[in-house]
């Protein structure tokens, strides 16, 4: 089974560079500007030029105005909107109506009540990805905390999209987790980190080898 890669949040060539020759399918870009791995429209639209054809590249965003979006979908070219607030799913078909792209819709995973959730945004988004739930802390980032939710509520579940896996993996848990969910996406930020915020080329690299390797 080949397992695909989404390395999320990257802010420099280099790691771009080790994330897309590592064997990368999707590239992420944060547009939290309250993030460590935030980065400007403009230093995005420079990363994506560097991005080769058949890798999509995928912007980050939190409970988005239409303002913003248009501020950012204009300097940048995205193949999916990833949505990691609160975003209803009247506010998922209004992003996808007003800007024509394909939505991702992240699912925050404490318990089997939120799975229930994501059927109701499979309705709308393209796709779902699986995160775990921030924790209660008032300084917890919405997502990107590098903690992982209990993989074996997603086991032996179908869902109507395709759909990642992301929280807390790393190149020594992943195997784990595609065993005990059967994903066939992932999304990895923190993991392949060597401070909050930056990518360590080296471990995009393992990262990458790791999953190819399953
Ligand atoms: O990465 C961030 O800083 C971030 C900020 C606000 C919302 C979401 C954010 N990240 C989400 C992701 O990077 C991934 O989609 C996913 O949550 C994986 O994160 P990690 O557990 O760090 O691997």
């Amino acid at each position: 089974m080949t397992v695909s890669v989404k390395i999320c949040g990257l802010s420099e060539p280099q790691s771009l560079h080790a994330a897309v020759s590592g064997g990368a399918r999707y590239v992420g870009f944060v547009f939290y500007p309250a993030s460590p791995r935030y980065v400007s429209p403009a230093m995005a639209a420079e990363l994506a030029r560097l991005v080769p054809t058949g890798v999509r590249t995928v912007g980050l965003f939190v409970d988005p105005d239409d303002d913003f979006l248009e501020h950012v979908v204009s300097q940048v070219p995205f193949d999916l909107i990833q949505l990691h607030g609160k975003e209803t799913p009247r506010r998922i078909a209004e992003v996808k109506a007003a800007f024509s792209i394909p939505v991702m819709k992240a699912i925050k995973v404490g318990g089997p009540e939120d799975l229930a959730h994501a059927l109701e945004v499979a309705e709308v988004a393209d796709r779902l990805l699986f995160d775990a739930k921030p924790p209660a802390k008032v300084t917890a980032l919405p997502g990107g905390n590098g903690i992982a939710f209990d993989w074996t509520l997603l086991a032996g579940r179908r869902w109507p999209r395709p759909w990642m896996l992301s929280g807390g993996l790393k190149a020594d848990n992943v195997a784990e987790a595609v065993a005990t969910t059967g994903a066939e996406a992932l999304d990895v930020s923190s993991g392949v980190e060597d401070r909050p915020g930056h990518k360590d080329p080296a471990l995009v690299r393992a990262f990458l080898d790791t999953v190819a390797g399953l």
